[in-house]
């Protein structure tokens, strides 16, 4: 084996001086072989872990139903460690594969950075993932997933359960019957119908609390910039912009993530345009409300009662004078728990997990794309062919240039719209980026790590004439402003360029700079240019055969007899460097170059 040496610079756009590029540098005193780290090639996890070799390990930080417990334990080690403090957390994390939380575990960057690389899941147990620093999981190439659906009924009762109690005094009635008092006139309640309830966010929980309401004889109102108006329509509520909405409300019920945009969208200054004598329920985030603002409303008199499932600090300090005050009812973030939700939840996270370990491409991931099945069936071979290509056209810069452009082409008979090219992108980036560094690029990571190494990827669609039953044509890649080690990769404009496509389910090159050539995507390339003439196919494969290096095929691509062509050929091992000499020193070939895929 040859020596190598290869190094990694981060440099400094000066253009951007915020933007890191990347520059290799490659020494080896056999120019045309390259190196390339030890990884199984046939093991391509799209998104987490398809190549686990021994049982996975999840770590469960919090309580989770017996069903999901039984579906992980039928594929991994389970590990279920509850209230670990942040300290015990960091020092379990790097033996585990995947960790499964509630919203009373904080998942920080220090969590994703003390588990070494190992974490490749985050699963919540629930819909919030504002307890999960999702920046830090996508830069660790960890997946977040969670289980969005299944405590949005437990959630909507909840709210509707606080709704009812605050305007009939359920809660301090209870405590004064219990502490022998009789207090008929001191909790006149009121009453709901007819009144405005305002729900802040129509998602899941917000649409059923509003057919809950509706069933009530309330008139609802939603501010959501995003929501559907179909939706609304369909269920007879009335979508309102915010000074609207906060200007009419009798109730206003929270159901809306926490987000910087939410954050503290309660606050003075809100309070102040409301109705006086508003009613407020939260059983969404804490956050969303400024809590010393929510107080000093309480106390003037705008907000005549709140019921609070959520608190900005859970839970929340004994002497919170929020907590305490005789206008506000408090659930101990209860939303998700009731036994149907904590069952169906923790189905619906295990299988979530499971899959994410297996490789399969989550449908609820947060942090990377959700590719239906169907999609990524019709998309396999291409996403293959990509990462192929992307692996070939690195390999053939010259070491010291850096890649710092790529354009990647997509050619299809089907419609911009018709091609979800985020998985296809991210497969590229892998191939380019993996081969030259000892990151680990998947879906969730591969945008962020681009950007990181001031990688900039650009995208085109050409839209070809035929039959739209197949999703691309080729897919074509060309690096910009590099040096390349095999000038025959360098297109009439100076790019390097590589095209391929999908032929009987199999990822072919098609076309290296001018020349078109074809070849499967299998094993190992050696790419050679020269003075096409009788013979040479002949004198590479007896100096391969000689070698028992296994050629599996041969193509040449030429301009015409006699004039220049590129030969590629496909072998099956690994030539030595006096193999790779001795083809170099025939005096037709003008350069070659040996690329592993
Ligand atoms: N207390 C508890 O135990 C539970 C709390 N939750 C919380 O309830 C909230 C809603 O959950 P889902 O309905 O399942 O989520 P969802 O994602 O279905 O709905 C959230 C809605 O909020 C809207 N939204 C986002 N930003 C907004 C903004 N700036 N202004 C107005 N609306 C905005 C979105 O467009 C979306 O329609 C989340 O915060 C979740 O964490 C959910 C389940 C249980
Ligand atoms: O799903 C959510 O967003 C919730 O707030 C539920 O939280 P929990 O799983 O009960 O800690």
């Amino acid at each position: 084996m040859a020596a190598f040496s290869f190094t990694l610079t981060p440099s400094v756009h000066k253009a951007s001086p915020s933007s890191l590029s990347w520059t290799l540098s490659l020494s080896s005193s056999v120019p045309t072989s390259f190196p390339t780290r030890r990884r199984p090639t046939n093991a391509r996890p799209i998104v987490v872990v398809s190549a686990l070799n021994a049982k996975p390990t999840i770590l469960v930080a919090e309580k989770l139903g017996q069903a999901g417990l039984e579906l992980l334990k039928g594929f991994a080690n389970v590990d279920c460690s509850y209230n670990l403090s942040p300290e015990e957390l960091c020092a379990k994390i790097s033996l585990c594969d995947a960790l499964i939380v509630r919203s009373g575990t904080k998942v920080t960057r220090e969590v994703f950075e003390s588990s070494g690389g190992r974490l490749k899941v985050v699963g919540r147990a629930g819909v919030g993932i504002d307890n999960v620093d999702l920046p830090a999981a996508t830069e660790h190439g960890c997946l977040v997933v969670n289980a969005p659906t299944a405590n949005t009924i437990a959630a909507a009762e909840h709210g509707i359960a606080l709704l009812t109690a605050m305007a009939r005094n359920i809660a301090q009635a209870d405590a004064s019957v219990k502490a022998g008092k009789w207090q008929r006139s001191k909790y006149v309640g009121v009453s709901l119908v007819g009144k405005t309830l305002l729900l802040m966010g129509f998602g899941k929980v917000g649409s059923e609390v509003a057919r809950r309401a509706k069933g009530l004889g309330m008139h609802v109102i939603a501010y959501d910039p995003y929501a559907p108006a179909d939706r609304a329509r369909a269920i007879g509520v009335e979508l309102v912009t915010f000074d609207e909405a906060i200007s009419t409300a009798d109730f206003i019920s929270l159901h809306m993530p926490l987000t910087p945009t939410t954050s503290k969208i309660l606050n003075d200054e809100t309070f102040s345009k409301m109705k006086k004598g508003v009613r407020i329920v939260n059983v969404a985030r804490g956050g969303v409300i400024d809590e010393e603002a929510l107080l000093r409303a309480l106390d003037s008199g705008i907000v005549a009662q709140a019921a609070l499932d959520v608190f900005t600090e859970e839970p929340p300090p004994k002497d919170s004078l929020l907590v305490l005050h005789e206008n506000v009812t408090v659930s101990p973030h209860l939303g998700a728990s009731t036994i149907e939700a904590q069952e169906g939840v923790a189905i619906e996270i295990a299988e979530a997990v499971v899959g994410a370990l297996k490789g399969e491409l989550a449908a609820t991931a947060v942090n990377a794309p959700m590719v239906p099945a169907e999609v990524l069936s019709e998309l396999a071979p291409f996403v293959l062919l990509a990462e192929k290509l992307g692996r070939l056209a690195v390999q053939l810069v010259a070491g010291g240039s850096g890649v710092q452009s790529v354009k990647i082409t997509y050619a299809s008979c089907r419609g911009p719209d018709d091609l979800d090219t985020r998985l296809l992108r991210a497969m590229i980036t892998k191939g380019l980026i993996e081969p030259i560094s000892s990151v680990f690029v998947n879906l969730v990571n591969a945008d962020f790590t681009a950007k990181q190494r001031g990688l900039k990827i650009t995208e085109e669609r050409i839209v070809l004439d035929g039959s739209p039953e197949k999703p691309l044509k080729f897919i074509q890649l060309q690096l910009a402003n590099v040096e390349s080690k095999f000038a025959g990769a360098l297109s009439d404009t100076g790019e390097i360029k590589v095209q391929g496509m999908v032929k009987d389910g199999l990822p072919h090159l098609t076309m290296v700079g001018s020349f078109g050539v074809d070849v499967s995507l299998e094993g190992s390339l050696i790419l050679c240019k020269q003075v096409d003439q009788p013979g040479i196919i002949g004198k590479v494969g007896s100096i391969l055969g000689d070698r028992n290096v296994n050629v599996n095929f041969m193509s040449v691509g030429r301009f015409a007899p006699q004039k220049q062509a590129v030969m590629t050929i496909g072998v099956d091992e690994e030539p030595d460097t006096e193999t790779l000499k001795q083809i170099g020193e025939i005096q037709a070939i003008e350069e070659f170059v040996f690329l592993k895929l």
